[in-house]
Formats: C-alpha cells, sequence, structure tokens
C-alpha cells in the first residue's frame, strides 16, 4: 500500500496547489500544540508534521511513517482501512509512554490519510496523578471532618454556613441540613447562639476565640478565617467543643489534688514524728533534705553510701533507713570496719568453717553478712576494708552469695548493704586504696552529710535536745544563759554532734547552779565565742583613753591567764615575748 515516498495524487494536488498562504498557515496552527501532531496519506506517506512532531521522531514532509513510528503504523493502517477513530490510552513509542488518537481523514467522503496526535502522557499522567490525590485528600478531609469529636463548621467568607460537621450537629442538638445555608447574623437574632466566633474572625481576619454558655453548657469555639494566595477571605473555619465535662473533671482533680495534699502533709507529719522517735534532730534545709532523701531510698533494696565527718549522724542515718524499710523487722548488724583486725575482718564479714584457722570454733561460726539475711549490714568506716576483702565483698554484692572462709558450701544471703565512711573514697581509689569497681558499686545512691558547722540552724535544736535529754537522765532542769548559748552556737564542732552531745552533758554535770553559764563550758568552746566587744558593750564614762585601753588590756590578759594558766603561753597567744606579759601583769596589778 505505501511502497515509495511519492504522495496519493489528490494529496499532492492539494499540497502543489494550495489556496493562497494555506501550508504556511495549516503549519502555524499544528506547531501551536505541544503534543506530536502527524498527517499521513494512504500510504503512510507524511504530508504534515508539526515542530515537535520533528523534533521527536525527525517526523517531516514525505517520511514514510513506518520508517519513523512502526508501532503507529499498524494503527493507521487499520483506520485505513474501515475509517474509524482510534484511541489508545497508553502506548509505547521510544522511550516514553504516549496517549495516541488516530483519526481518519476524509475529502469528499473519501478516506485520503489519517491524522495522528500523540500526547506524551507523562504530563498527561501527572495531572491525573494530581487529580487522584486531590480527590483522596478530599475524602480524607471529608472523613476527618466528620469523625472529628470535635464540632466543626465551615462559613463563606459572607458568614453563611456551608458545612456543619455530625459533632456540631450533636453539640447544637440540630441537624445540618437546618443550618447550611443560613447566615451567623440571622442565627444569633433567632437566639441559637449569643455569639459567633465565625463573625468575629470575618471582622478581626484573625483567629479568635470564645467561650459560650448555652442549655447549662460551656462551649468553647474558634473561629479561624481561611485566606486565598491573594489574601482575600474565602471562609471561616470553626471549631467547638463542649467543656462542660473538661471543666467538671479539672474540678474534681482539683479537689483530688487538694486531698493528695493533705494525705501528703499528713505522711511528713507521720515521718517527722518518726524522725523524733529516732532522735533525730534537723532544722536546716540542708539536713531535712538528707533526711528526705534518706526515707525515700529506705523503700528501695540499693546499696547506699553515706558519706561525712565523724559524728554528724551518719549511724543515726543508717538506722532511720533500716528502721522505715520493708526489712524493719530483721536485723540491721552494724560492723565497723576500721575495728577490726585486718587479719580478723574477712571471718567477721563472712564467717569460717571449723578449722579454718587456728582458734577457730568448733562447728564454725556465720559471718555478720549470713546474720543481716533477710535484714541489713552496716558496714561502718568502709575506707578501712582492707583490699582483700574488698574484692570479696564486691563479688557478694554482684551475686548475693558467699563461702564461709575455709569453707566450699556457696550460701545464698539476702542482705541490704548499707555503707559510710568519713573518707574520701574518690581520693582512695584514685590512691589504689580503694578499689573502683567497689566503689562504683557502694555508691548506687550517694547521701552526704553535711558537718555541723554547715548547718548551723540545728544547733540551737540539738543544744536544747541534749540539755532536755542529759538533764533527765540526772533529774536535774537547768536553764542556759545568753552568753552559753551565743557561745555554743559560734562554736565550730570538729566532732559534730558527738561532741555537741559531750559538752551538753559536761556542762550539765559541770555546773553547780539551775544556770548553765558560759564558764560551765569546756574551755575551746568559751574561746571560740568572741563575746560582746567592748565598743558593743559600751565603756565607763569619765576615764581617759589611756585608763580605758588599760582596762581593755588587763581583760584580755586576765581571760587568758584563766585559759592558759602560765605566762609564757599567754605571751605566744597575744603575740609578745614573755618579759612583756610578766611587766604588763606588774603594772596592771593583775593578780
Ligand atoms: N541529727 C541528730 N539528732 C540527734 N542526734 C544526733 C544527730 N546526729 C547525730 N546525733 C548523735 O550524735 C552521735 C554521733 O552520731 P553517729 O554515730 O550517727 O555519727 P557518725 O557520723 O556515724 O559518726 P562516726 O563516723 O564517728 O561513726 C550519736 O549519738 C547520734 O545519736
Amino acid at each position: 500500500m505505501h511502497k515509495n515516498n511519492s504522495l496519493t495524487s489528490e494529496i499532492e494536488a492539494l499540497i502543489s496547489n494550495p489556496p493562497p498562504h494555506w501550508q504556511v498557515l495549516c503549519q502555524a496552527i499544528v506547531d501551536v500544540s505541544r503534543n506530536c501532531v502527524l498527517a499521513v496519506d494512504r500510504r503512510g506517506c507524511i504530508f504534515v508534521a508539526n515542530a515537535i512532531a520533528n523534533e521527536k521522531f525527525g517526523a517531516a514532509v514525505r517520511k514514510l511513517l513506518k520508517d519513523i513510528i512502526p508501532s503507529l503504523m499498524n494503527l493507521v493502517d487499520k483506520t485505513l482501512m474501515d475509517g474509524r477513530r482510534r484511541v489508545v490510552p497508553s502506548m509505547q513509542v521510544g522511550s516514553n509512554e504516549y496517549r495516541i488518537v488516530v483519526n481518519p481523514l476524509k475529502l469528499q467522503a473519501e478516506l485520503v490519510g489519517a491524522i495522528c496526535l500523540l500526547e506524551e502522557s507523562t504530563e498527561f499522567e501527572e495531572v491525573a496523578k494530581q487529580m487522584r490525590f486531590f480527590q483522596h485528600l478530599t475524602s480524607e478531609l471529608e472523613a476527618i471532618i466528620d469523625s472529628s469529636s470535635d464540632g466543626l463548621f465551615v462559613c463563606d467568607a459572607n458568614a453563611n454556613v456551608i458545612r456543619v460537621n455530625p459533632a456540631s450537629e450533636r453539640i447544637h442538638k440540630i441537624s445540618a441540613t437546618q443550618l447550611i445555608g443560613k447566615n451567623m447574623v440571622d442565627l444569633i437574632a433567632e437566639g441559637f447562639i449569643d455569639k459567633s466566633a465565625a463573625l468575629q474572625a470575618i471582622e478581626k481576619k484573625k483567629t479568635v476565640s470564645l467561650l459560650q454558655e448555652k442549655d447549662n453548657r460551656k462551649i468553647i469555639s474558634i473561629g479561624t478565617p481561611v485566606f486565598d494566595n491573594n489574601g482575600s477571605l474565602i471562609s471561616v473555619v470553626v471549631s467547638e467543643r463542649d467543656i462542660t465535662e473538661i471543666d467538671n473533671l479539672h474540678r474534681e482533680l482539683e479537689e483530688q489534688g487538694s486531698l493528695t495534699d493533705q494525705l501528703q502533709s499528713q505522711l511528713l507529719q507521720m515521718q517527722l514524728a518518726d524522725l523524733k522517735t529516732h532522735k533525730i534532730i534537723a532544722r536546716s534545709p540542708s539536713m531535712i533534705k538528707v533526711l528526705e532523701k534518706a526515707l525515700k531510698v529506705s523503700t528501695a533494696n540499693s546499696t547506699v553510701l553515706i558519706t561525712g565527718e565523724s559524728g554528724v549522724g551518719k549511724g543515726l542515718i543508717t538506722n532511720l533507713i533500716h528502721k522505715n524499710s520493708s526489712r524493719a523487722q530483721k536485723p540491721l548488724i552494724r560492723i565497723n570496719c576500721g575495728a577490726i583486725p585486718e587479719s580478723l575482718i574477712e571471718s567477721e564479714l563472712f564467717g569460717y568453717e571449723e578449722g579454718a584457722f587456728t582458734g577457730a570454733k568448733v562447728g564454725g561460726k556465720p559471718g555478720s553478712l549470713e546474720l543481716a539475711d533477710g535484714g541489713s549490714l552496716f558496714l561502718d568506716e568502709i575506707g578501712e576494708l582492707p583490699l582483700s576483702s574488698q574484692v570479696k565483698l564486691l563479688r557478694f554484692l554482684e551475686k548475693g552469695r558467699l563461702t564461709r572462709v575455709g569453707g566450699t558450701k556457696v550460701i545464698n544471703v539476702n542482705a541490704r548493704i548499707l555503707v559510710a565512711t568519713h573518707r574520701n573514697l574518690q581520693d582512695m581509689v584514685a590512691k589504689g586504696t580503694f578499689r573502683q569497681d567497689l566503689y562504683y558499686r557502694l555508691s548506687v545512691i550517694p547521701l552526704h552529710v553535711p558537718a555541723l558547722r554547715e548547718r548551723k540552724d540545728c544547733i540551737l535544736p540539738l543544744v536544747r535536745y541534749y540539755f532536755d535529754y542529759f538533764g533527765d537522765i540526772t533529774k536535774t532542769r537547768k536553764r542556759v544563759s545568753r552568753a552559753a548559748l551565743d557561745a555554743l552556737l559560734s562554736y565550730s564542732y570538729p566532732g559534730n554532734v558527738r561532741e555537741l552531745m559531750n559538752i551538753c552533758e559536761h556542762a550539765i554535770v559541770m555546773s553547780d547552779t539551775d544556770i548553765i553559764d558560759q564558764m560551765d563550758l569546756p574551755k575551746d568552746v568559751r574561746n571560740d565565742s568572741p563575746g560582746p566587744s567592748i565598743l558593743e558593750a559600751g565603756w565607763p564614762k569619765g576615764l581617759s583613753l589611756k585608763q580605758i585601753l588599760e582596762n581593755v588590756e588587763r581583760k584580755v590578759i586576765l581571760q587568758t591567764l584563766q585559759t592558759y594558766k602560765n605566762q609564757g603561753a599567754v605571751a605566744a597567744v597575744l603575740g609578745v615575748s614573755q618579759p612583756t606579759i610578766a611587766r604588763r601583769i606588774k603594772k596592771l596589778n593583775i593578780k
């Protein structure tokens, strides 16, 4: 049918004798399209090809379609046979997919050729994809709007209701059809609502939220204006929520909260009462914090490392932790690692079997760990534990199992370990005298008890407590003078609470009268107290400066003599030579 490149006579005639400008016009028209346009005669010879067809397939007048797009020629052949239009939604031509349309070309009812249109489906597909996406999005949005438990309705820019979701219908007890098409101004006039977030959002052109009271219910409405790309208002979306329930719940929660507060404060009261029965006095915030933490950790099973200077109350806190734990009914065994000879510490801790060493008891002996089974073991002065025993203790802490000295039987022991030290274990780890792994294992919960001088607020209540305590024991009631109290308050207590206890006991025993005075306190405590200066106390009027200074000098030397007894020591304390002190004593007539 299409043997050579010559056009059919009727087409040849048309091209050879076209009406004026016909070809130019035709070409211009087909070139406008971004799709490929081709016209072929009955033999499949191209007589029109637009620019894009030329660019993509090299299509040109007088070329044979079968040479450039053979698959299309098959389609064209069919149309040239039956004269029918054909549309193929997707056909691979070269590397791209095309939507193909082949139209029969008739001249005076005679089929003279065909016109082909090749639409690149990438573009076409893209548009279709976007349409599918928007369809999907729309149905998703519809589902979201309809399933939202918040009421949602949409008004146009003139406040006419255009959409109402089921939750809004429920909130207002009205069907969407009764609302759609109505204007918010009319709905207010009808008393349906008293104010409208949509109207306010339209007026203010920004999001508005307001609270409405309707039939004893509280509804919160938020109106959000929607603008187009040019900034013109197109609609308002109003979300509404019935907060009556939330409001009620909130009130109930507040009531519950105050109940919890009451319970908590009662609990604290009970715990504080408990502290009193354990004779723990605390006033400074830092000490109260320590006690709170101790009470908190008491319920856990973890190892606690209590640090602090000697006499600060580490042992007392250990008791508190044990007594408040679930192990309270079981024993709290205490071992002072510093007080037991190195050779005995291991058998003391882990026990021994009969014949383990010379002098070992017949039948062996359980160690403190075994005795603390079910309860707690307090290892005081843990820093003094020899390195050899540290390894064994670490193994026990990891496995909860031990073997007695000289034994082979593995014994399971469930003891909570509480340890204390006045030493800096980290320094010891750095120096290699304390195992780092044991340190980490022990310091799961660190608790530092501050020195008494760092919590001065505790001094007065402690002093009162121990004066009463020793007063009760000696069946005496004594008052404390202001000067003695001042001295006690300003003392630095290197021995901490233990020293304070001893001072109180000493004062109760030493004072001959009903009043404990400064002179009843140990020398160091008296010396620590600065006492009122002569300037604060004032000086006798009518004396010359020389006389006043001599009075002061006399007092200073006298007081120093009372403390240090001999002139050499007084001279050293006051920073002068001994002959000078001797001269001044004589001159000032000090006896
Ligand atoms: N806060 C306190 N309230 C009342 N008494 C206290 C307080 N702190 C300590 N004590 C008393 O002080 C003394 C020393 O306390 P404790 O033995 O617990 O100190 P420590 O830090 O363990 O001393 P060390 O390191 O020397 O063993 C005890 O008699 C204890 O009852």
